[in-house]
């Protein structure tokens, strides 16, 4: 197999599409925590994260001091319809999947190829590290429990919307750059399915690598001058 080579201090990896199949966010987590929005928020009030949730639903919304749980569980429902990863929502289904993944209800299935490569960097030294719109909370939570074993072991850092910031934004690739000990930004290497998120972490002077897999929604998306490939078995990577 000919396989892209990269040389780097840090290789850092997006969640959904590009080491977990899109259905298993949408459909297995999504599907967890949309009935159990509002009973967490109502048994919860006093939890800081969750106050803190409720009121940025509600003033991102127009919604009154006064909305009901309902409302703003209308409006969470309506953002996970449309896919918004917005970062109240993310913080919310975090706290449940936490809950699902520690009582047995989640497990977290990847790619066939990504297990397998990331013990493999991990074993060769490569420090790995999470950016995903889903809470820090909601990944070691689902890296805890997977169909391969608990893998939080391989992951140095967990970054997302709070600690680094949006995705498409280059000064969020700066923030993870320095969260990570200030490596030169040519030391990291990022991979996504989403090639707005590869421009912004290009545009900060990362390596990137596109992840073009059969069936999910970016696979025929135009990647640019980014490498492109199907699976994580078609990249090499050595620490430098
Ligand atoms: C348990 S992590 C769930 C990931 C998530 O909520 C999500 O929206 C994935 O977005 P990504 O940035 O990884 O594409
Ligand atoms: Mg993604």
């Amino acid at each position: 197999m000919n396989r892209d080579k990269f040389t780097v201090d840090w290789v850092v990896l997006d969640i959904e599409g590009t080491i977990m199949p899109t259905s298993g966010v949408h459909v297995v987590l999504y599907d967890y925590a949309r009935p159990r929005l509002g009973p967490w928020i109502d048994a919860n009030p006093d939890d800081p994260v969750v106050a803190a949730a409720v009121a940025e639903v509600r003033a991102d919304a127009g919604l009154p001091e006064s909305a009901s749980t309902a409302d703003v569980v209308a409006v969470l429902h309506g953002w996970m319809d449309a896919d918004r990863k917005a970062t109240p929502l993310k913080s919310l289904q975090g706290l449940i999947w936490q809950h699902g993944y520690a009582h047995g209800d989640l497990v977290s299935e990847y790619f066939p190829d990504v297990v397998p490569r990331l013990r493999e960097w991990h074993a060769a030294g490569v420090p790995l590290a999470i950016f995903s719109s889903g809470s820090v909370a909601g990944q070691i939570a689902s890296f805890s429990s997977t169909t391969e074993g608990d893998l939080t072991g391989l992951f140095r850092h967990h970054f997302d919307t709070v600690n680094a910031g949006p995705k498409r934004e280059a000064a969020s690739y700066a923030a993870i750059a320095e969260g990570l000990g200030g490596p030169a930004p040519d030391r990291i290497l990022f991979f996504s399915d989403v090639p707005a998120e590869l421009d912004a972490a290009a545009e900060a002077g990362w390596h990137t690598v596109g992840l073009a897999r059969a069936g999910e929604p970016y696979a025929d998306a135009d990647f640019g001058s980014h490498t492109v490939v199907g699976s994580l078995a078609e990249v090499e990577v050595a620490r430098a």
